[in-house]
C-alpha cells in the first residue's frame, strides 16, 4: 500500500497516515497477545473460561462485559509489557542540561526511552521474560504513565492520547476471538517452534506472520 504525500493541498493524507499508524500499533499488539496465548495454553484456557462465563451464550462480547474480564485485562497488560509496539516511544529533546543517574546530559540532546527494555528489566519484574498475566492481578501497576516500570504508551503530556480507544479495541478483539473460537497451531507445528522474532520498523511487528487454526464454538 502506498502512502500519499502530506501537503497543504492534500490534508486528508495526514489523517490517513495517522489512522494507519495507529491501527498498526493495535493490530501488532493483538497478534503478539494471540502468539503468547497459543504458547501458554493454561493462560489461554483461563482467559477463555472467564470470557465465556461473563458473556454466557451471547453472540459477541461487548463493551458492557469488559469490567468483568479482570484476567483478560491482565493478559493485555502483560502483552504490552513484553511486546510494546512502539518500543522506543517517540524521541524527545532535552530543554536544558540535566543529570540522570550520574550521566550529564546536555540541552538539546535527542533522548530515547526504551520501554521494551524497562518492561523486561529484572530489577522491576520477576521472571521478566515469561508471559505471566497473574503478576498484575494483585498489583496496582498500570500502563497510564504513572508507573515508570510499564510505559507502552509513554507518559506525560506527550503520552499517547489514544490509550483508551486502543485498550478498548484490543480487549474487545481478544475477548471475541477467545469467546467464539478455540485456537490451535497448524498440524505439525509445535509450540516451542513458534518464531518470536521482531521485525525492524517504527512499530514492532512479529517478523514471521502468526498462523493459527480457529475451531468455531457452538453457542
Ligand atoms: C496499542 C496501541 C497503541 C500504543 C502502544 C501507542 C503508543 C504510543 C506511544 C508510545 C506514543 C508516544 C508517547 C511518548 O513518546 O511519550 C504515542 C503517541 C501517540 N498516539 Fe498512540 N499508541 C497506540 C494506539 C493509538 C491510537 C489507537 C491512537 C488514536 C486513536 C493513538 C494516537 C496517538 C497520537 C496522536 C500520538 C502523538 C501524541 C503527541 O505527540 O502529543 N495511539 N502512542
Amino acid at each position: 500500500m502506498g502512502l500519499r504525500q502530506v501537503s497543504r493541498t492534500n490534508p486528508n493524507a495526514a489523517t490517513e497516515i495517522w489512522t494507519l499508524e495507529r491501527t498498526d500499533t493495535s493490530s501488532a499488539t493483538i497478534v503478539w497477545i494471540m502468539t503468547e496465548l497459543i504458547r501458554n495454553p493454561s493462560v489461554m484456557k483461563r482467559a477463555q473460561t472467564e470470557v465465556r462465563e461473563a458473556v454466557k451464550g451471547k453472540e459477541k462480547v461487548e463493551e458492557c462485559h469488559l469490567p468483568k474480564l479482570i484476567y483478560l485485562k491482565s493478559v493485555v497488560k502483560e502483552g504490552l509489557r513484553l511486546h510494546p509496539p512502539a518500543p522506543l516511544l517517540v524521541p524527545k529533546e532535552t530543554l536544558e542540561n540535566c543529570t540522570i543517574e550520574g550521566y550529564n546530559i546536555l540541552a538539546k540532546t535527542r533522548v530515547f526511552v526504551n520501554a521494551k527494555s524497562i518492561g523486561t528489566n529484572s530489577k522491576y519484574w520477576k521472571n521478566q521474560n515469561e508471559f505471566q498475566p497473574e503478576r498484575f492481578l494483585d498489583s496496582s501497576i498500570d500502563f497510564r504513565g504513572q508507573h515508570f516500570e510499564l510505559l507502552p504508551f509513554g507518559a506525560g503530556h506527550r503520552g499517547c492520547p489514544g490509550i483508551n480507544f486502543a485498550i478498548l479495541v484490543i480487549e474487545l478483539a481478544i475477548a471475541n476471538l477467545l469467546h467464539r473460537f478455540d485456537w490451535e497451531l497448524p498440524h505439525g507445528i509445535r509450540r516451542r517452534d513458534l518464531d518470536m522474532e521482531e521485525a525492524f520498523g517504527l512499530t514492532m511487528h512479529k517478523k514471521v506472520p502468526l498462523c493459527l487454526v480457529p475451531k468455531p464454538m457452538a453457542l
